[in-house]
C-alpha cells in the first residue's frame, strides 16, 4: 500500500505470498501481480528475477531463508531491501551474492496513509544510486532517513513500534473515559479523534509536541492536573524503559535469527 501511494506503478509490481487465497484478496484490493507459493514453488525466484529492487517483508525468523531461496535469482544489480526488525546487514549478505546492494530498512504502518516514517541503512555493496532508489520508494508515502545500521533499533523503538504507543494511548484513554460513565462507543470515538486531531496538529510543518502540549494545559487547570499525575507516577521512565525494551527484542532478534 506504501509503495503504490508513494506513485509506483501497479503494473510494475509482482508480489509473492504463501496461499493462493490471499494472493487473488490481495490483487483484488491493490491490482498488482501476486503469485503463491503454495501453487507455484518458484514464485519468489520468478518475481526476484525479474526485479530491480526486492523487497524482503518476511518475519524475521524467516529472512536468511528467503535470501538463500532468491539468491541465485537476483541480478548483480537488483537492490535486495529488507524491512525485517533486527536482522543485520551482514548476515543477509551471506546469504546473497557477493557484491548484492542490501538495504535494511525500518518503515511503519503510517506509510499506508501517507504519513510513513522510514529508517534506511545501507550493506557494503551499496551506492547512492541505489539509496536514491530506495528513497523514490518510500518518499511519495513518507520521510525517508539514511543512518547507521547501530541505531536502527532505536529507529524501531521510535517509530517502528510506535504507532502501536499511539493506538494504546488511544485505548487507554477510551478504556479511562468508560470507567468514568461514559458509554463505550462514544469513549472510544472520542479517544480515537483526539489522537487523530493531535497527530494532525503535530504533522503541521514547524511544530514542536512540548509547545503544542503547554497551549492546552492552562495553569492549575484539568490538562495540568492529568499531566502531573502522568508524570509523578514515572510516565517519562515508563516510556524509556518501554522503548528500551524494544530496541533490547531488536538485538535479541539479531542474536536468534541472524547469526548463521
Ligand atoms: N508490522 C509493522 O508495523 C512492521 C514495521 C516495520 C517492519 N516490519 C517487519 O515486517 C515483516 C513482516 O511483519 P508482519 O508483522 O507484517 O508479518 P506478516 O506475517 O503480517 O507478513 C508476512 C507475510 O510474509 C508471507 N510469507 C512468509 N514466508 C514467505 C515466503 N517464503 N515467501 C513468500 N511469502 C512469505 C506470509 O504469508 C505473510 O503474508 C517483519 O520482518 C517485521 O519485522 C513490520
Ligand atoms: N513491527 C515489527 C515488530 O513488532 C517491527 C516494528 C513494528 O517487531
Amino acid at each position: 500500500a506504501g509503495l503504490l501511494a508513494a506513485g509506483t506503478a501497479p503494473e510494475s509490481v509482482c508480489a509473492t505470498g504463501h496461499s493462493a487465497a490471499n494472493a487473488r484478496r490481495q490483487e483484488e484490493r491493490f491490482r498488482v501481480t501476486v503469485t503463491a507459493t503454495e501453487v507455484d514453488p518458484e514464485a519468489n525466484r520468478n518475481a526476484a528475477a525479474g526485479a530491480d529492487v526486492v523487497l524482503l517483508g518476511v518475519k524475521p525468523k524467516d529472512i536468511l531463508a528467503l535470501c538463500r531461496e532468491v539468491a541465485g535469482a537476483l541480478r548483480p544489480g537488483t537492490v535486495v531491501v529488507s524491512v525485517a526488525a533486527g536482522i543485520p546487514l551482514a548476515a543477509m549478505e551471506r546469504h546473497l551474492p557477493a557484491e548484492q546492494p542490501v538495504v535494511r530498512t525500518m518503515p511503519n504502518t503510517p506509510l499506508t496513509v501517507g504519513r510513513g516514517v522510514v529508517g534506511m541503512a545501507a550493506g557494503s555493496a551499496v551506492t547512492e544510486e541505489h539509496l536514491d532508489t530506495v528513497t523514490r520508494l518510500f518518499a511519495g508515502s513518507g520521510t525517508v532517513h539514511r543512518v547507521a545500521e547501530e541505531q536502527i533499533d532505536a529507529v524501531a523503538a521510535v517509530s517502528g513500534s510506535g504507532p502501536a504507543y499511539a493506538f494504546l494511548l488511544a485505548e487507554l484513554m477510551a478504556a479511562g473515559g468508560e470507567r468514568m460513565g461514559l458509554d463505550a462507543d462514544l469513549a472510544a470515538e472520542l479517544a480515537r479523534d483526539t489522537v487523530a486531531g493531535a497527530g494532525r496538529m503535530l504533522a503541521e510543518p514547524g511544530t514542536d509536541a512540548a509547545a503544542l502540549r503547554k497551549a492546552v494545559t492552562s495553569p492549575n487547570g484539568t490538562t495540568e492536573a492529568a499531566v502531573d499525575s502522568f508524570l509523578a507516577a514515572d510516565l517519562a521512565g515508563i516510556i524509556a524503559r518501554g522503548m528500551q525494551a524494544s530496541a533490547d527484542r531488536g538485538r535479541a532478534i539479531s542474536e536468534e535469527y541472524g547469526g548463521s
